[in-house]
């Protein structure tokens, strides 16, 4: 394997010194770039495009060329995991996922299989190390997964959900039923990531979308709890380097202190958050990720620069922060919006790290 020649957002993960902020963004490989809709339709379908490694790697590195991102995400979705228990996913045109069957009784969550990660979603691992070969030591890959929760709510409801009708009656009605779901979740997601980073994957993002629509106790004991036991279940070095972690809990920043407490290296936030409050209180133990509105990007770049640097501020200077968006990036976002961000970053975090 080639030698890393950017690992400043590895670093920054670890709290290590950096020359300049880490960026990324979420969902920064999609529908706001018109290349990423010309594969899209060359591949047919969403998921024949996630099938596709030399398609899905294509995708993924599309950001990069265009702008100087310091790290790339894996081109897949959260969804490929019930999908491969057999619930048979697919897309409605405008309306997002939606699933074949749904998981609501306690036999149901007993039949359902434990996938295999070669003959399952070995084209997840695929496109791991293709992406890892053509990546070519330019930035760090990251890999991800969703976290049992989020997985769950896709799998009980059958599709998204607003009120998370079928999820809380089960939550609050059967709540060992969803117990045994969640376990059977995390550990399918631990031997996932630990797939995806034998593959190649140098850090993992859980992606915890819907932990912000429980209460504090829900939050806990059916969210945050198989989090940790994932995160105590990851592969933490590989290659002879650390392999760091995010927990990113969309909505959940009045959990801070509990979700550093997991053992995870960092922590995502969404915008809600305010970001030198969170340094505040978790900072000497974690790595923050955030937290830029994405929906600030469709005002002009000069007031975006003007964001970003409010947001570098808030964090303050040293290291221990990658600069994100707080959720993913929006289809209708004008891609320079995107560059004036990635640019501002790295022009105006150089003082705060000399
Ligand atoms: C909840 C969730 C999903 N998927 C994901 C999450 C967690 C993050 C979040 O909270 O946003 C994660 C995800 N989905 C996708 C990625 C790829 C990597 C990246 O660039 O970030 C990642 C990391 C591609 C995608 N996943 C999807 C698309 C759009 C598909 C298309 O090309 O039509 C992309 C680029 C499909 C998808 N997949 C999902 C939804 C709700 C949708 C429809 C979204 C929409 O219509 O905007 C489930």
């Amino acid at each position: 394997m080639s030698e890393l020649k950017n690992d400043r957002f590895l670093r920054a993960l670890l709290r290590e010194p950096v020359d300049v902020t880490p960026v990324w963004m979420m969902r920064q490989a999609g529908r706001y770039l018109p290349e990423y809709l010309a594969t899209r339709k060359q591949a047919g379908t969403f998921m024949d495009l996630c099938r596709n490694a030399d398609l899905a790697c294509e995708v993924t590195l599309q950001p990069l060329e265009r702008f100087d991102l310091d790290a790339a995400i894996l081109f897949s979705d959260i969804l490929t995991i019930p999908d491969a228990m057999g619930l048979g996913l697919y897309f409605e045109t405008g309306e997002g996922p939606r699933f074949k069957k749904t998981v609501r009784t306690e036999k149901e969550v007993q039949d359902l299989p434990i996938p295999d990660m070669e003959k399952d979603l070995g084209y997840v691992m695929n496109a791991v190390r293709t992406i890892r070969r053509e990546l070519n030591g330019r930035v760090p890959l990251i890999g991800f997964s969703g976290s049992p929760w989020t997985l769950a709510t896709y799998m009980i409801e059958g599709q998204g959900s607003r009120e998370y009708r079928h999820p809380k009656a089960m939550l609050y009605g059967q709540p060992d039923v969803l117990h045994q779901l969640l376990d059977k979740l995390a550990q399918t997601v631990t031997a996932y990531l630990n797939a995806q980073i034998l593959a190649g994957a140098q850090a993992v993002q859980i992606f915890d979308s819907w932990g912000g629509a429980l209460s504090t106790p829900a939050y806990l004991e059916f969210s945050l709890r198989y989090m940790e036991q994932i995160v105590h279940g990851l592969i933490r070095e590989h290659e002879g380097r650390k392999v760091p972690v995010i927990l990113f809990t969309k909505g959940g920043g009045q959990w801070l202190e509990h979700i550093a407490a997991t053992g995870t290296d960092a922590l995502g936030l969404d915008w809600t958050t305010e970001l030198g409050d969170a340094r505040r209180r978790v900072g000497h133990r974690v790595a923050l990720q955030g937290n830029f509105d994405p929906s600030a990007l469709f005002a002009p770049p000069a007031a975006i620069r003007a964001e970003v640097g409010r947001i570098l501020d808030s964090y303050g200077p040293g290291t221990g922060h990658v600069f994100n968006l707080g959720h993913g990036i929006n289809q209708h976002v004008p891609p320079e919006h995107a560059g004036a961000l990635i640019d501002a970053v790295h022009e105006l975090s150089a003082r705060l790290h000399r």
